[in-house]
């Protein structure tokens, strides 16, 4: 049977810390996959311009990311994407309710997750600082395509870190004698100890770089081998989690657990 990325659909008595990590390894498959894709285009700056921007767009004012994310956050909210707890939007004000029949999904975690949203901090590495690693330089005119990558990498980058979400409330679990009184004292340095795992951190950052060079060679059916080229930098996925993505993560843990006992 197909093997399924969405672990909500556990109950919470089943999920274990095992069964979370498996689905962050899972999830970096998609990560990768959508950086590949986001990498065979030029930066396209004309993407990004919030203003004089090559096409301005009636009764919108913003650039053309923004116009995109915000119009497929609308039309998915409709569709009950964020329904999933596992899900949370860039652009979460104003967004239509629901109009598909609701899903209950298993209440695994503390509601107080419902308020935690980095997305904004997601937005300002990816674009700023991350983009500009990933890509090319210069302009190859596919910019709605480029809008459209952009949003598949920072809503699979949006999830894994929102995971840890799930992944703060099973370490919880596992040992509320020990979290308690961190939470109980506010001690965000303490809590940020006890939930960092070292060796754990070290094996994510070279599997995702083996995971870059796995997925982005070159296939012939003439040849076995790889010329050393690969279509997004195996050390930059690698710097992606260690800068950005896994210190998100233990942000999001954090969050959580500051107010697991409210
Ligand atoms: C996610 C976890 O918590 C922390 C964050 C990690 C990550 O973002 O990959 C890895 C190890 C921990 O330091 C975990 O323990 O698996």
């Amino acid at each position: 049977m197909e093997k399924t990325d969405g672990n909500v659909s556990e109950s919470g008595n089943e999920m274990t810390l095992d069964s979370v990590r498996d689905s962050l390894i899972r999830q970096e498959d998609s990560i990768v996959f959508s950086l590949i894709e986001r990498a065979k285009f030029r930066f396209n700056s004309p993407t990004y311009q919030e203003s004089n921007h090559y096409a301005s767009i009636p009764g919108f004012s913003g650039s053309l990311i923004r116009f995109f994310v915000k119009e497929s956050e609308f039309l998915q909210a409709k569709a009950g994407r964020y329904q999933n707890p596992e899900e949370h939007a860039f652009f979460p004000d104003e967004l239509p309710p629901s109009s598909v029949p609701p899903h209950t999904f298993p209440l695994v975690l503390h509601p107080a997750a419902a308020s935690i949203n980095v997305n904004n901090k997601i937005w300002d590495f990816y674009f700023n600082k991350f983009l500009p690693l990933l890509t090319v330089p210069g302009d190859d005119g596919n910019y709605a395509t480029t809008a459209s990558s952009d949003l598949a990498c920072l809503q699979a980058i949006s999830r894994r870190i929102h995971y840890g979400n799930f992944v703060a409330e099973v370490k919880f679990r596992d040992a509320p004698h020990d979290y308690e009184p961190a939470i109980r004292a506010q001690d965000r340095d303490a809590l940020m100890k006890l939930l960092t795992f070292e060796a754990v951190e070290e094996m994510v950052k070279k599997r995702v770089a083996k995971k870059a060079m796995t997925f982005g060679q070159e296939v012939s059916l003439n040849s076995t081998e790889s010329k050393g080229e690969y279509k997004v930098d195996p050390p930059l996925v690698s710097r992606l989690y260690d800068e950005w993505i896994m210190p998100l993560t233990k942000l999001v843990e954090v969050e959580y657990l500051l107010r697991r006992l409210d």
